[in-house]
């Protein structure tokens, strides 16, 4: 059976620190990489982290925390990442030591920005870690919810699936249930796609769309997210699954949702920069739009809410022009 050896967080917010506390239940120690050494101070005071998830309270004493990526690079085996993906090579840069042989686990649900390919793909394409070394982990999650422990389902992806086991074993709890698959590269374009869905809810949302049209512009969200990922990345799975269409849902219709939010925001008539300074959170889906429109450009897939949303948000189209188009095309 595989072992995870011993695993670091890669990341400060709040997702990172929801895992770490479903991780260290298990480990009882773990590196974690923050970038920032105030913040570093604050935690080890106070015993918990001093700007996310305040809530959630450590033994730091478990906990052996660096601003120093290196350090942790080479002191741990299993790294999970969970930095917002626009970060992620920020972080990256200042690596000088290799990744080839540690396992990689991504908790990143959005696309690298100029690559526009997914974590996953990052990680092997450059910096060379075999695909079996690497896993995701998907599903709906709002990070305040497992924070609070209320009951949350996470698929692990990995193409070796004893990986993916041993690393959902460590995270599997009574609130914690845990599902695995081979199919890494579909679950992190799934995440990528149900942002940019929220935000197109959103935007109906703030424009006082009722829930009957919602749902209808969800379902073909679905049908979407299915016929891009059939023709991207054809493989046996089953959309209905949890990691794809459960997180779309909870994307779409959670108030924790900040690519919801920063949807709704627009859909109110805020401009994209006063939206995002108002915010002061990363909705991802912005990001993920660009770069599943340019991705798209290449696949030809019809994608009308993807076309929708590029619109709005890149090319200044009103929403009150494209969204009534955009409800001509949904069935
Ligand atoms: N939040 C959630 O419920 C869930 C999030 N995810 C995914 O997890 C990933 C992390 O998101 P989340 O934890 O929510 O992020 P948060 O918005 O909670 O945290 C933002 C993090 O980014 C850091 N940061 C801010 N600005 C910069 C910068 N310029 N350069 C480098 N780092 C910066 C912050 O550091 P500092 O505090 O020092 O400013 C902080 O650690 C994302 O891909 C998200 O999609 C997945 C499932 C659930
Ligand atoms: O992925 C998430 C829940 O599963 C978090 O979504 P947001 O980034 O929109 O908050």
């Amino acid at each position: 059976m595989h072992n995870c050896g011993k695993i670091a967080i890669i990341g400060g917010g709040s997702w990172a620190t929801a895992i770490a506390k479903i991780v260290i239940r298990h480990t009882h120690h773990i590196g974690w990489y923050m970038r920032r050494d105030d913040r570093i101070a604050e935690f080890k005071r106070l015993g918990h982290n001093p700007a996310y998830l305040m809530a959630a309270h450590f033994n730091v004493e478990e906990v052996d925390f660096s601003s120093d990526i290196n350090r942790i690079v080479d002191d741990y085996d299993t790294l999970v990442f969970v930095t917002p993906s626009p970060y992620l090579k920020n972080h990256l840069k200042k690596l000088t030591t290799s990744l080839r042989d540690k396992n990689i686990v991504s908790a990143i649900k959005g696309i690298v920005p100029d690559e526009n390919i997914v974590v996953s793909e990052y990680f092997h394409q450059v910096w060379d870690v075999p695909y079996d070394r690497i896993a995701c982990i998907g599903g709906p999650s709002h990070s305040e919810e497992v924070a609070m422990e209320r009951l949350s389902y996470l698929t692990i992806g990995c193409s070796d699936i004893a990986k993916a086991q041993a690393f959902a074993d460590i995270i599997s709890s009574e609130f914690i249930k845990t599902k695995t698959s081979t199919d890494i590269i579909g679950i992190e374009y799934a995440a990528v796609l149900k942002n940019v869905y929220a935000i197109a809810a959103g935007i109906c949302h703030g424009m006082k769309y009722g829930d009957n049209f919602l749902a209808v512009l969800i379902a073909n969200a679905a049908q979407e997210m299915g016929r891009f990922l059939k023709a991207a990345y054809p493989a046996q799975r089953c959309v209905d699954d949890s990691a794809y269409i459960g997180d779309l849902l909870v994307t779409c219709y959670s108030n924790f949702s900040r690519n919801r939010t920063f949807g709704t925001m627009i859909g109110k008539g805020y401009s994209v920069k006063s939206a995002q300074i108002e915010m002061e959170m990363v909705a991802e889906g912005y990001y993920g739009t660009k770069c599943m429109k340019e991705i798209n450009g290449h696949m030809r897939v019809d994608m009308p809410i993807l076309d929708a949303v590029y619109s709005i948000l890149y090319e200044r189209q009103g929403a009150s022009l494209v969204i009534p188009q955009l409800a001509n095309r949904l069935q």
